[in-house]
């Protein structure tokens, strides 16, 4: 190991921002040119890294996502992830009104325990499709899962007998009449079911209490995919989707002051790229507010599996240049927070499938935002097919970047053989800032420059480093050594 100290005087080089002005303007830190990230208990920035884990949690019985310790080892060692965003539900949280399964939290704090003991960050996922698994064409089941949706349990399922008629493709049954009157009583468009925004907001209160002093919880997602029923956009984004964020922030607070507390977009239009007019949540929590934005992105292109190559590879990135900018400037409405991708996914077997990955890890950097990929799920949009071979998503997820930074990081970039970071040093931090780095481009030792080596640790991947004396920006630069 070699390492060169670079001290950056005050006027030290000015570090290139590769990151465009978000325009954010901001009451929690960040200024207009860099973004703002999510902290460890260190006071670290986070880079996130991982999978959302896991769709088979929609409809098992426990709740759990079909995946095992050994599955966690095995995405660990092959690809460097230091996050995931861990699926639960409301069904399981309170399956009867008020009454909340400690059981299933017990399960749930055991699979962080496995991801924390791996030294990763947990987001913990609300998560629904087509509101609910009672949800079934001949009406509302007393069972919570088995139906057409994942999410609400049975009691606060309301179709009012409305029809929920057969459809070829699940998307197509959030248009179904029925469908659409569970999400207006939930959202109390209806006017009928005041109680049930409540009884989410205390749901999630109830997991508060259980994560509130877990350090591998940094951050809660209100609500997948949030759908407003009879209501959309503005009437629903600005009306009774921030409503219930804001009620749902209380509920948390009350309980926990460290987590952050993510809010997404409708999903309908702002995954595929068009504007949201979500309006800014406040936190009460002493100490500033701890807010991040978590959209989706899934460009129409992809999703018709046109594949990314052609026409298609252009108006796909065309799609997702309008999607960072609307992104961009909704963290901004909201106070200019961080940003986490919550969900990005495609079949990998398309044509262009690691071109479209290696783009949007790309414009994630640019942007700041952490990433978990959908899914980590045996299948061809997953790192492994049921047989455990590996896709293209392995090789294209194993590179190095910075995990967690010891200050605010203003620009970085990797090679398969090198990374460079130039950051804002933060000295009130005692953490050093942590880098991983795949076996495949660091073979053996490595070669440092900018900042001082701690440790390299060859088998967890992760290098460690002090930033120099001084004040002003710091870029640190690592390859393998010669
Ligand atoms: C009509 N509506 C409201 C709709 C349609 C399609 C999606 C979707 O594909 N979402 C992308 C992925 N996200 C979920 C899990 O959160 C996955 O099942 C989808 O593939 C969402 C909403």
């Amino acid at each position: 190991i070699t390492s060169v100290a670079l001290v950056c005087g005050a006027g030290g080089a000015t570090a290139q921002s590769g990151l465009p002005d978000t325009g954010s303007g901001s009451s929690n830190g960040s200024s207009a040119s860099t973004p703002s990230y999510p902290k460890d208990d260190a006071g670290r920035s986070l880079i996130l890294r991982g999978f959302n884990t896991a769709s088979s949690a929609k409809s098992t019985p426990d709740g759990m996502p079909v995946f095992t310790e050994a599955d966690l080892d095995r995405e660990h060692a092959a690809m460097g992830t230091g996050f995931v965003r861990f699926l639960i539900s409301w069904r399981s949280v309170e399956p009867t009104p008020g009454q909340y399964d400690q059981q299933y939290l017990d399960r749930v704090e055991q699979r962080v325990g496995w991801y924390a003991a791996r030294g990763y960050k947990v987001m913990l996922d609300m998560h629904q499709d087509v509101y609910s698994g009672a949800i079934t064409t001949a009406g509302v089941s007393t069972s919570n899962i088995g139906g057409i949706g994942n999410g609400a349990p049975a009691w606060a399922t309301y179709t009012d007998g409305l029809p929920v008629p057969p459809q070829g493709q699940w998307e197509l049954y959030y248009l179904d009449p029925g469908v659409i009157r569970a999400f207006d009583n939930f959202w109390n468009n209806t006017g009928n079911h005041p109680e049930l925004v409540e009884h989410y907001a205390n749901a999630w209160r109830a997991v508060a209490q259980r994560f509130a002093h877990n350090d591998a919880v940094v951050a809660y997602d209100l609500m997948n995919e949030p759908f407003g029923g009879s209501k959309q956009g503005r009437a629903f984004e600005a009306g009774p989707l921030a409503a219930m964020y804001q009620r749902t922030t209380a509920a948390i607070r009350q309980a926990d002051h460290k987590t952050w507390v993510c809010v997404e977009p409708q999903s309908v239009g702002v995954n595929q790229g068009a504007p949201s007019a979500l309006t800014k949540i406040d936190d009460p929590r002493p100490g500033g507010p701890r807010i991040a934005y978590c959209p989706h992105l899934y460009p129409i292109t992809m999703d018709l599996g046109a594949g990314y190559t052609g026409i298609a590879r252009v108006i796909t990135d065309a799609s997702v240049e309008t999607w960072r900018a609307g992104v961009q400037y909704t963290a901004g409405v909201l106070g200019g927070v961080p940003i986490i991708i919550g969900e990005f996914g495609l079949d990998t077997t398309l044509p262009g499938a690691r071109d479209y990955i290696d783009h949007v890890y790309d414009t994630a950097r640019k942007i700041g935002a952490g990433v978990s990929y959908w899914s980590s799920d045996p299948g061809t949009w997953g790192p492994y097919l049921s047989n455990g071979t590996p896709t293209v998503l392995v090789d294209a997820v194993n590179k190095p970047y910075p995990r967690a930074v010891a200050g605010t990081p203003v620009d970085w970039s990797s090679t398969t053989s090198q990374l460079q970071l130039t950051y804002r040093p933060d000295r009130t931090v005692g953490a050093p800032t942590e880098i991983y780095l795949p076996r495949t481009g660091f073979p053996g030792d490595v070669h440092v420059t900018g900042a001082q080596v701690v440790n390299w640790d060859r088998a967890s991947r992760l290098l460690t480093v002090q930033s120099p004396a001084g004040s002003g920006t710091v870029t640190l630069t690592v390859t393998p050594a010669a």
